[in-house]
């Protein structure tokens, strides 16, 4: 653990060597999903200090998130910042889709007195996170074995679902900046088509993420009773993992095997895709809250059910990634990337 930076008493003679000293070694990161802002500072050897999560509803947008999180943490803020955030990082302007928050970085690093400000999508940010994971920090799901060197997978349900990925380059891995969990979700049996059917009622375009997701368990959860003509009954997607965990309400229990079935063929169509020998790697909020059922669902078959293409998918690990702020030392990871990514700003030299 470092320091509170405002717990550091400085001389004035000192105090402006040290805090340049400060800016070149500690940084600011954070994790901005649709529910949970996560800040923490990184140490010059990488380590997390100061974590703290903030509920996004609580604030009118990031700048006062951050502000909360130095008068808690009672710190001076670092130089250099690096955000992952659930969202498409195409320039200055960012909108978040699933939360209300929208904003200029360049306007929030001038806001911050920021040195360096960099915007990332959070799922880029978290497959940076990958290499540095300590075995410990995962656990399998099936069999398989990860080929070094080889491009890796990441998708993940929480908000909403991130999907990203590294391939191998010249020196190390190159992140994916794409936008995965927006793909079409398609049907593996008669069950399925019949709950796609069902939400395009509600969605001209049913994506993954339509019902890979926390809201997507909820409309999972509604489309099985009323298919079963059974009365309409609101539950969250907390309530409904813990109703299938406790063995109370048959309709969780199914939306539940389907939302990990589906994960399961989302999951092998991305592997497929990039050819994913190091393995596939889940992250998001939902699946380490799902306790031993995410390990005993029809993920790991589905995953593996792809015709002629199956032992191809044997062959690819799965991973629960089990590091809560594996995204935060991604974020600090962006920072060093080689190649671009996210937007970027940083203060004009007077
Ligand atoms: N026990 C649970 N079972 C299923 N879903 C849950 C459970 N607890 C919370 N959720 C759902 O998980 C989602 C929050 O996911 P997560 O913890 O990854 O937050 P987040 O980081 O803000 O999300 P994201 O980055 O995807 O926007 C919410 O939709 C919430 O309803």
């Amino acid at each position: 653990m470092i320091a509170p930076i405002s717990q550091i008493t400085l001389s004035p003679s000192l105090s402006t060597f040290t805090q340049t000293q400060q800016a070149a070694q500690a940084r600011l990161v954070g994790d901005i999903g649709g529910t949970n802002a996560r800040f923490a500072i990184v140490d010059e050897r990488d380590r997390l200090s100061h974590v703290r999560v903030l509920h996004c509803a609580d604030f009118a947008g990031p700048e006062e998130a951050l502000r909360s999180y130095v008068e808690l943490e009672a710190i001076a803020l670092p130089a250099v910042a690096a955000f992952g955030i659930a969202n498409p990082v195409t320039g200055d302007e960012v909108a978040m889709t699933n939360h209300r928050w929208r904003f200029s970085v360049e306007h929030l690093r001038q806001r911050m007195g920021l040195d360096r400000l960099l915007l990332v999508n959070d799922f880029t940010a978290l497959a940076l996170s990958l290499p540095q994971l300590a075995q410990d920090e995962r656990h399998a799901v099936g069999g398989g074995t990860p080929v070094a060197g080889q491009a890796i997978g990441l998708i993940g349900p929480g908000t909403g679902l991130g999907v990203s990925g590294l391939l191998p380059a010249a020196d190390g891995y190159l992140p994916l900046q794409g936008e995965g969990g927006h793909v079409t979700l398609a049907a593996r049996d008669a069950r399925e088509v019949r709950i796609i059917e069902w939400m395009w009622r509600h969605h001209d375009h049913v994506s993954a993420e339509r019902v890979l997701s926390g809201p997507g368990l909820v409309m999972l959860h509604d489309a099985v009773r009323d298919l079963a003509a059974a009365p309409p009954r609101k539950l969250g997607s907390a309530d409904i993992t813990g109703q299938a965990l406790a063995g109370t309400c048959p309709y969780c229990a199914e939306a539940l095997d389907l939302f990990c079935a589906l994960l399961g063929t989302v999951a092998g169509d991305l592997a497929l895709t990039l050819g994913a020998s190091g393995g596939v790697y889940l992250g998001g909020g939902i699946l380490p809250r799902l306790g031993p059922l995410f390990a005993q669902s029809r993920f790991r078959s589905r995953f593996e059910d792809k015709g002629r293409f199956s032992s191809y998918l044997a062959r690819i690990p799965t991973f629960v990634i089990d590091a809560p702020y594996a995204a935060l030392r991604g974020a600090a990871a962006a920072l060093k990337c080689p190649v671009r990514v996210g937007y970027d700003t940083t203060k004009q030299a007077q």
